[in-house]
């Protein structure tokens, strides 16, 4: 993305108000980092619970909550108004299967035929109902702050205009990876019946007009079937009340709440793509399942920092066992995707998450070269081309949360990989940017790391902060083993959904984490050890001298694994480049996985171009390859946390 649109996406939301920002003065310009560093690390970050009751429906809806984290601090909204009944009715028989198909019939969903595009043109862009959706979003944004029920269903309908502007723009992507086992270029324009309400609720919430992570497919896209069930916080506190009264030491680590209101069985999804109850259902609802926690991670990271500034070491203890015990429970509801969500079925729905950031001066991603053209979107009717990430867990902040607030944010190389990493960052809610920058500067000007690793502080804070540190690894891990198996393994298309490439940003990040690891392990010692066993926290209770050994053991296996993965993350990586561009002979690495134009006879003389001729015509061939790829899955290389 350029970053005249980071610097308009910082000073004021995108979409049609950002129209003339997106132009901006080129000497306006500064980079992602520079903004990072200008927060102010001594303000005050409010969360949901510090405002009245009375004022909390007027709020953002991803205000942050103790309760809640990074969830929206109220449940979407499921149904829309019968106003929007048109919008609606498009959504819902778009996906590919229908909830009549699920007794064997063939998928009947306009998204399965193709016939999604053709029905927005005739109901939406050629009919009555897009001028009658335009005029009833404004009224909903013009509607007064505190009207009842304003906000969610702003979000509601920013969430559905997300899944109809990436389903229209996507569809011909999707028909031709279903047809060819390849990808092809999507629509490239954005019609204004959506093009102008999508933007304009952009606006309104402070969202690029595009689909995103949280405030659309995945965290936004949820509905409960027993909302009195409580949340991990709620469960946490009680637990934590009880333990208080016992008095036994440690049971901070012992907490384990499970995800309550937030579990698997108690979520439903409200839009699909391709299925609402099947691997889709799946890989959204474990997102939000491990988002269930967040509420308690946002917990024990402030509770961090206000023990390191007034330098109270017990206290900074507590709130690095309770960030250690939920970041397990994190780490268990994300290992259940394997059997939710299978890796064979990803690509099914996968196309319609991508991005459209496509020049060639960016990231290129050959499914839209020259971005999108949104029409009428501009004050005077005009229209604009403009081009956004995909959807994609990179937009997540629980882990750009750990790693700010270990500082392994700092520890990163300075690369095109890192700026993506950067960039992410600006694809989540307003409050949670913040929140994150907020949280970096707050973290380093403490001193986190330092604190934690001083020998003379306490060796139960060093061995947490190493195991925090490992724990960052193990999902880092986990999840490059999901992209081998999700992804690498079914596609040689080399851009994520997020935009960022395949094969070599995971890796920038695990390396580095690994890297931190080692050198927090290097730091560990047998005098290290021997101040673990008889600290007094653990000798003044009757399980400590258990934990104590259990603790040694962790960052004894953690510093063994670490160099080991690193090391072999480098080959393996080495080697899938290796494989692709052999399979690929002669075709640009922005182009594998795509079809590609039947090409002109004087390209047909040309060697490299007989090379993307052949990956046209044996487009049928591919298919049964990547079967034969599906039969073949392996476990990573790297991987040795018990998962896949
Ligand atoms: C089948 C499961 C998954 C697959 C195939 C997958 C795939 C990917 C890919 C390819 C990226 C690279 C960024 C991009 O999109 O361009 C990414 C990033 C990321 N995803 Fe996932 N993801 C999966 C599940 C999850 C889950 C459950 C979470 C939990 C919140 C998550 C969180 C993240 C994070 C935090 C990043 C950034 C990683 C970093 O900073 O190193 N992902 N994902």
């Amino acid at each position: 993305m350029a970053i005249s649109k980071i610097v308009a996406r910082h000073h004021a939301p995108p979409g049609r108000a950002a129209f003339s920002q997106l132009a901006c003065n080129v000497t306006s310009r500064r980079s992602l980092a520079t903004i990072s560093n200008v927060a102010n690390p001594s303000g005050k970050v409010t969360f949901l619970e510090d405002h009245p009751a009375e004022t909390h429906d007027q709020l953002p809806t991803f205000t942050l909550s103790r309760a809640h984290g990074f969830l929206p601090r109220r449940d979407p909204l499921p149904v829309l108004p019968e106003r929007f009944g048109a919008l609606d009715s498009l959504l819902q028989r778009m996906t590919i299967i229908q909830p009549g198909d699920r007794d064997g019939d063939k998928p009947s969903g306009l998204l399965a035929t193709g016939d999604f595009g053709p029905a927005v043109h005739a109901e939406l862009v050629h009919g009555a109902h897009g001028e009658r959706l335009i005029k009833h979003v404004r009224e909903v944004i013009a509607s007064p702050k505190d009207a009842p029920g304003r906000m969610p269903l702003l979000s509601a309908l920013f969430r559905d205009m997300c899944f109809l502007t990436s389903a229209y723009l996507l569809e011909p992507v999707d028909q031709s990876f279903r047809a060819t086992g390849l990808y092809a270029p999507g629509r490239s324009v954005l019609p204004r019946a959506i093009a102008v309400p999508m933007c304009e609720l952009a606006d309104e919430l402070g969202h690029f007009p595009y689909m995103e992570y949280s405030s659309s497919y995945a965290l936004s896209n949820y509905r409960l079937n027993d909302p009195s069930l409580p949340t991990p916080a709620e469960i946490a506190a009680k637990q934590s009340r009880q333990a208080g009264a016992n008095g036994a030491f440690g049971d901070e680590l012992a907490i384990k709440t499970g995800p309550g209101r937030y579990s698997f069985e108690n979520l439903e999804l409200i839009r699909a793509f391709e299925n609402a109850q099947g691997s889709e259902k799946g890989f959204i609802i474990v997102h939000c399942e491990m988002l269930a926690y967040s509420g308690r991670l946002v917990n024990a990271t402030e509770g961090m920092l206000l023990a390191v500034a007034e330098q109270d070491v017990g206290t900074a203890e507590s709130a690095m066992m309770r960030l250690l015990s939920t970041f397990e429970e994190v780490q268990e509801s994300m290992e259940s995707m394997w059997s939710r969500s299978l890796p064979s079925d990803y690509l099914k729905f996968r196309s319609f998450i991508y991005g459209t950031l496509g020049r060639p001066s960016q990231k290129h991603n050959a499914m839209f070269p020259d971005g999108v053209t949104y029409e009428g979107i501009g004050p005077r009717g005009e229209s604009k081309q403009m081009e956004f990430r995909g959807e994609s867990g990179a937009n997540d902040s629980i882990i750009p949360m750990a790693d700010n607030l270990l500082e392994i944010t700092k520890e990163l190389p300075d690369n095109e990989l890192t700026r993506t990493l950067r960039d992410f960052r600006t694809y989540r809610p307003k409050t949670q940017r913040e929140y994150l920058e907020h949280l970096e500067s707050r973290a380093s000007m403490l001193g986190v790391r330092a604190f934690c690793m001083s020998t003379s502080a306490s060796p139960l804070l060093k061995a947490l902060y190493i195991l925090m540190v490992d724990q960052v690894r193990e999902f880092r891990n986990r999840h490059w083993l999901f992209t081998r198996n999700y992804i690498i393994k079914q596609t040689d298309f080399s851009l994520a959904t997020g935009g960022s490439n395949i094969i070599r940003y995971l890796p920038n990040n695990l390396a580095t984490v690994l890297r931190v690891l080692e050198d927090s392990c290097a730091e560990w010692g047998a005098a290290d050890e021997q101040a673990l066993r008889t600290h007094a926290r653990l000798t003044s209770s009757a399980t400590g001298a258990q934990r104590a050994e259990v603790l040694v053991n962790k960052v004894r296996e953690a510093g063994k694994r670490a160099e080991a993965q690193r090391r072999m993350l480098e080959r393996e990586v080495a080697l899938l480049m290796q494989e692709k561009a052999a399979k690929n002979p002669g075709i640009d690495e922005s182009m594998r996985g795509m079809v590609m134009p039947p090409p002109t006879p004087k390209q047909a003389v040309n060697s490299v171009d007989a090379g993307q001729q052949r990956a046209y015509s044996t487009s049928v061939g591919n298919k049964d390859q990547n079967q034969e790829e599906k039969r073949s899955m392996k476990r990573g290389m790297v991987g040795c946390d018990g998962v896949g």
